[in-house]
């Protein structure tokens, strides 16, 4: 691999934004790739992946370089010779890279592989959360959680369907893979920006990762019922909600942030969507008037993001502890106060895009312990290792409400 010098600069101004002035890994990454139009879409996976890449790796790459936060710019040149060393990529011969010591990198890399916080490239309190919470698991789930997430897409049954949508994206090139356990799901063979193509713009179909599309089908919907979607941020699942309903009934998605909603509202009309209504949560009055008055209601929780740490990796060094003491907070308030929305013999899914069992089934057990919770019980729950599936970490229970009239 040849290194363009105008690439490895955006590389670098990105990394100083994410690891010393706070920025969003996207977002920043999203900024970077407007820098020159002629930029061709090799130039931009450059870009991209190796961003995201020393992001991942940011703690193993530092103690290999031998470099402390707050990175100065002459230590992320360091970090990027790692990045290339380790893959066994020449380094050119710009100033930059004078003197930078190839043999010693790849000697530290095997002394770091046995100690997992390193090898792994964690910060010591997640090690020890996910010991704790995980135990042997661990050790698998983590190394998982560090590959990088393939591009899986849902079908938007709406409006096509999984062999006519394959086809169309031959057509711009584009060769997928039929997912077989993943009913709406199929997956690039190659990387791509796929949000360029036709077929995209058409809404035939969302990029959503294969784990977080069980959880639409998990809640059992039919057309023709009302459904509320709780937590429905900018929409990933109440789209394919509104696709399991066919479009019949009636889908309520709400959420405290009323931009995340009309982002939903743009991507529904994209989508074809028209069954679904959006409502901001601005005073405890919104979910009052919906008590007991809902066949189906999905709350996808708030949390870690744990679990998806393959498609987001900057969330190691964003996530603080104090933050999954106050998420679960929320999720237990948010099973307390939403769970009322659900009519006798209605059902709930709780869901979550974490892996630590005390955002999940404790969670569950702990609401269902709880003076609302003695009203619902568990019919099924599922916790997907990212380890065992291949896609993103996740949880979902259905849990159902007691109708005392039965
Ligand atoms: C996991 S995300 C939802 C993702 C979305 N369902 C999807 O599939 O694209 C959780 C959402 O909960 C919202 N949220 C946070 N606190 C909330 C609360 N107290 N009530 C309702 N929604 C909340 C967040 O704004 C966020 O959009």
């Amino acid at each position: 691999m040849r290194l363009h010098r105008n690439l490895v600069f955006a590389v670098i101004d990105g990394l100083i934004e994410i690891f010393n002035e706070g920025g969003y890994a996207d977002k920043v990454i999203a900024k970077q790739l407007k820098r020159d139009k002629r930029w061709g879409s090799r130039d931009r996976s450059f870009i991209a992946e190796t961003t995201y890449d020393i992001v991942r790796w940011k703690r193993l790459y530092a103690a290999i370089a031998d470099v402390g936060e707050p990175f100065e710019r002459k230590d992320l040149w360091r970090l990027f010779a790692v990045w290339c060393t380790l893959r066994g990529i020449k380094l050119p011969d710009w100033p930059q890279f004078e003197e930078t010591p190839t043999r010693r990198i790849k000697g530290r890399f095997d002394e770091f592989s046995n100690i997992r916080k390193l090898r792994e490239s964690i910060p010591d309190w997640l090690d020890e959360l996910g010991e704790k919470e995980l135990g042997d698991k661990w050790d698998a789930e983590i190394a998982a959680l560090n590959k990088q997430a393939p591009v899986i897409l849902r079908v938007n049954r709406l409006k096509t369907n999984i062999g006519e949508l394959q086809q169309k994206l031959v057509e711009e090139g584009h060769e997928t893979e039929n997912l077989k356990a993943y009913k709406d799901a199929l997956q690039l063979q190659e990387r791509a920006n796929v949000f360029t193509t036709q077929a995209f713009k058409d809404g035939l179909f969302e990029v959503q990762d294969a784990s977080s599309q069980l959880v639409a089908p998990y809640l059992g919907v039919e057309p023709g019922m009302r459904v509320i979607d709780a937590c429905a941020g900018a929409g990933g699942k109440a789209l394919h909600l509104a696709a399991e309903m066919d479009n019949k009934g009636q889908l309520i998605a709400l959420d405290i942030y009323a931009n995340k909603l009309k982002e939903l509202k743009r991507r529904a009309r994209r989508a074809g969507a028209f069954n679904i209504e959006t409502r901001a949560i601005d005073s405890t009055k919104v979910i009052k008037k919906l008590h007991n008055s809902a066949d189906r209601v999905l709350l996808d929780a708030p949390c870690t993001g744990l679990g998806v740490l393959s498609r987001n990796p900057d969330a190691k060094w964003k996530l603080q502890p104090d933050f999954v003491a106050k998420i679960q907070e929320t999720q237990q308030t948010i099973l307390r106060d939403y769970s009322k929305m659900v009519k006798p013999g209605g059902k709930m899914v709780y869901a979550t895009c974490s892996i630590l069992p005390s955002e999940n089934q404790e969670q569950v057990k702990k609401f269902l312990k709880s003076e609302e919770g003695k009203n619902f019980s568990i019919e099924k729950q599922k916790t997907v290792l990212s380890s065992e599936s291949g896609y993103d970490g996740f949880y979902m229970c259905l849990m159902v409400k007691k109708d005392e009239k039965k």
